[in-house]
């Protein structure tokens, strides 16, 4: 890195270079609409910026929301806004906004741990963040395959603007938060800022509506999406793109599936964040009309190896010592012993030997109970050092529900 590059924190007054530089970073020019709506949620405080005679080259955006765990909700530094000006690319700036954005994370006290998404997956390992959770993309051909059965007695779907049903979406989304690992929370202007809709976010589709699906208890389920007008040379081929599906009960999944597959002039459905344990392709009559491509979606930095591993809770009883690794936060390096009673952990340090030798990197991706011990020490991620101990923290960490992200931040 030369001499002339700064390296400080945002001011509210950098806002509008700073959008302009993002934009530049991801090959997009600023909108007049969006980089109003982006400055909803700006925490000029927590953004980290790289300057070379003053003009802002490098970026680097903390979030402050909490990210839901297996068993609790914990505050995560959510980094967001990574972008280098190409003219000052693969010369450290990137490592020292890392750096600067996880120690002052790191420094709060508050938050155990990060969590991004990549824009590539060759970057951040080396940073120590772990794969922790992967989504499904699916294309259903509607012409191929259907949901089968109907709407249950009293159970009815209701259709409306996005904006008109905000209060009922969010009691789903709160209550999904236990539920769910990998869901973020959505305070301040969060939900305002999602659910804005501008026409840069459309990609030529109709404004944003929501099926909401009720029973007598109330709602219990909701898909955002957006439809497009389509024709081909053989008839109608429109297409219906999800934003976002939650269901809080068997019924409500399969009613708001049946529907955004039997739209009358739809043939093709897009969803890109199904957690990878969908029932889904079991419901559907014909499973080879529904194409799923998965791909990774959260990344996992722990930042306080006993504050993360307390904040969550496990599926099964353990009593191990994991040997950690961490060449940044050296405060994680070292002998910890984890042991499980009940749902809690409790974590010391420890002289004891050994049962399981990882990096922090491997933890990371441990931490959502989407990855498994097993996984990680087939591909040498994890070295076993006593007979079992592999098996035991499989159990331990997983989780009867994987871990999903179902908006990139
Ligand atoms: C959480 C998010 O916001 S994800 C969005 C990330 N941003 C983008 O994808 C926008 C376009 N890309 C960029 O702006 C830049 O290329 C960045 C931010 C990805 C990298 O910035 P740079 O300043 O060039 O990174 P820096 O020089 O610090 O590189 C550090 C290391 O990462 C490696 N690296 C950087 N970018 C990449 C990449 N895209 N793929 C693979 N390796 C990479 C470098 O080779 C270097 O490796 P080394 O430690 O072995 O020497």
């Amino acid at each position: 890195m030369t001499n002339d590059l700064v390296l400080r924190t945002a001011t509210d007054d950098d806002y509008a270079e700073l959008e302009a530089h993002i934009h530049g970073a991801f090959l997009d020019d600023v909108e007049e609409e969006t980089a109003e709506l982006n400055r909803l949620v700006y925490e000029p405080e927590r953004a980290q910026l790289m300057t070379d005679a003053g003009r802002i080259v490098g970026s680097g955006l903390v979030i402050t929301r909490d990210l839901a765990v297996p068993g609790g909700v914990v505050p995560a530094a959510h980094v967001t806004g990574v972008g280098v000006a190409s003219t000052h690319r693969r010369r450290g700036v990137l490592t020292a906004l890392m750096n600067a954005m996880l120690t002052e994370a790191h420094g709060r006290g508050t938050e155990p741990f990060a969590v991004l998404w990549a824009s590539e997956g060759a970057i951040y390992g080396r940073y120590g963040y772990g794969l922790a959770s992967w989504r499904v993309s699916y294309e259903i051909a509607t012409a191929q395959t259907s949901v089968g059965g109907a709407l249950p007695d009293g159970a009815r779907l209701r259709l409306a603007a996005t904006g008109d049903v905000l209060d009922e979406i969010v009691a789903v989304y709160d209550r999904a938060l236990s539920e769910r690992p990998g869901l973020s929370t959505r305070p301040g202007n969060w939900w305002k800022y999602l659910t804005q809709d501008p026409k840069e976010w459309r990609h030529g589709m109709t404004a944003e509506r929501t099926v909401l699906y009720e029973d007598d208890g109330g709602v219990r389920g909701y898909a955002r999406h957006r439809l497009k007008n389509n024709w081909s040379a053989s008839g109608p081929d429109g297409e219906v793109r999800v934003t976002e599906l939650l269901a809080e009960t068997p019924e409500a999944h399969a009613a708001l599936w049946r529907y955004l597959t039997s739209i009358d002039l739809v043939r093709t459905v897009k969803y890109t964040h199904g957690p990878i344990d969908d029932p889904l392709p079991h419901l559907v009559d014909n499973p080879d009309g529904l194409v799923g491509t998965a791909g990774g979606s959260l990344w996992v930095r722990i930042l306080d190896v006993a504050g993360a591993l307390t904040a969550r809770q496990y599926a099964a009883p353990a009593d191990v010592v994991l040997e950690v690794t961490d060449a940044s936060f050296t405060g994680n390096a070292g002998r910890w012993r984890l042991t499980v009673d009940g749902a809690k952990a409790d974590v010391t340090r420890t002289d004891d030997d050994a049962d399981l030798a990882l990096d922090i990197k491997a933890l990371g991706s441990l931490y959502l109970g989407g990855v498994s011990a097993g996984t990680l020490a087939a591909g040498g991620l994890i070295t076993e050092r006593r007979p079992g101990a592999v098996a035991q923290v499989s159990a331990a960490f997983g989780w009867h529900r994987v871990p999903v992200s179902v908006e990139v931040f």
